[in-house]
């Protein structure tokens, strides 16, 4: 099992909590050697395609934004991004102050999914299943971010595109905005762990129509199955990301442990059965209950009127 510093230091000390749901959960992520899953080789093999990047921007605020940087590939992960986005989850998963993540693609468009010329040299299927492990494993690990994330889809959000919107936990379209899962189109499934979401997300039947018709989601469409939580109107209001902001900030205002203690309880309850989810909740009880904003609470005995 590879162990990131940041995870080992989450497995110590206050963090308990989360820590022994990460533990329950694999350490966040669902292949190890175990599974034939080397993660340094896929790494070497995946910088072989190079191009764009993977930017990340952490504000005082607690927010953060995560851009998916290859215009001129309408922002397609090459081999290296997709090393760059693990790297930005692990500088995430450190970080303390964290409490929004919002993830958006780079001029004015999301992702087209991988990039196909990485895609044509990695055709043999042992290659495929090793990069499908590598990007299941990111992008558990950033839907399990202790963090609210949302991701703010303009433009297209194309293939592994699709699928990265569904590793966050909520998405925002802007107006002429699409996902689609266009798989079928290329002779696939998704492998990224899109289709494993997606069922949760929309359900299986949706999903299924999603899938099996490789449909063109415009936002009203992805509102009315519960794809899209917002369509992000209001030209002259700011830029998208602007808005995503606001957003944002109404679940992610207050103190970092405790949004955090928040994120945490509801992705135990999502993952877990329920006996082992009301343990996770009782032991992340214990890490705010008497806490700084607890008490601050008690003291001003504040009214919810
Ligand atoms: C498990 C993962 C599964 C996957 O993700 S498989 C990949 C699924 N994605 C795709 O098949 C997207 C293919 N691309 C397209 O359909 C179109 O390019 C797209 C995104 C609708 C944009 O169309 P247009 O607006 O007409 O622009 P365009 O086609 O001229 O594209 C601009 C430049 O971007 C490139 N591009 C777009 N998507 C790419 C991709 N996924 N991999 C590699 N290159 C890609 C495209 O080749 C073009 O480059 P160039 O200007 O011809 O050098």
């Amino acid at each position: 099992m590879v162990l990131c510093a940041v995870r080992q230091h989450l497995l110590r000390g206050s963090r308990g909590a989360w820590a022994r749901f990460l533990q329950r959960q694999s350490r966040g992520c669902v292949y190890s050697s175990v599974h034939g899953f080397q993660l340094e080789e896929i790494r070497e093999k995946l910088q072989a395609f190079p191009g764009g990047s993977i930017e990340l921007l952490k504000q005082e605020s607690g927010l953060a934004v995560l851009t998916i940087n290859y215009p001129s590939r309408m922002n397609a992960f090459s081999g290296s991004m997709m090393v760059d986005l693990e790297e930005r989850v692990s500088q995430l998963e450190g970080w303390t102050d964290g409490k929004g993540l919002i993830v958006q693609g780079a001029s004015g468009t999301f992702c087209s999914g991988s990039d196909l010329n990485a895609v044509r040299a990695l055709s043999d299927p042992q290659d495929g299943m090793k990069m499908c492990m590598f990007m299941q494993n990111t992008l558990t690990r950033l839907l399990r971010l202790p963090m609210i994330s949302v991701a703010l889809v303009e433009g297209r959000a194309l293939g592994g595109g699709a699928e990265l919107t569904t590793a966050c936990d909520f998405r925002l379209m802007a107006p002429g905005s699409v996902i689609q899962f266009v798989h079928k189109h290329m002779g696939l499934v998704p492998g990224w762990g899109g289709a494993a979401r997606l069922v949760r997300i929309v359900g299986s039947q949706n999903a299924l129509k999603l899938l099996g018709g490789a449909v063109k989601v415009d936002p009203e469409v992805a509102l009315q199955i519960g794809l899209a939580e917002e369509v992000l109107q209001g030209e002259g209001t700011g830029t998208p990301l602007q808005r995503a902001e606001n957003w944002l900030s109404v679940y992610t205002k207050g103190p970092a442990p405790v949004i955090q203690a928040v994120k945490k309880v509801v992705l135990s309850g999502r993952e877990l059965p329920l006996s082992e989810a009301l343990r996770t909740e009782k032991d992340v009880f214990g890490t705010v209950w008497g806490g700084p904003a607890n008490m601050q609470a008690l003291a001003s005995k504040s009214k919810h009127r």
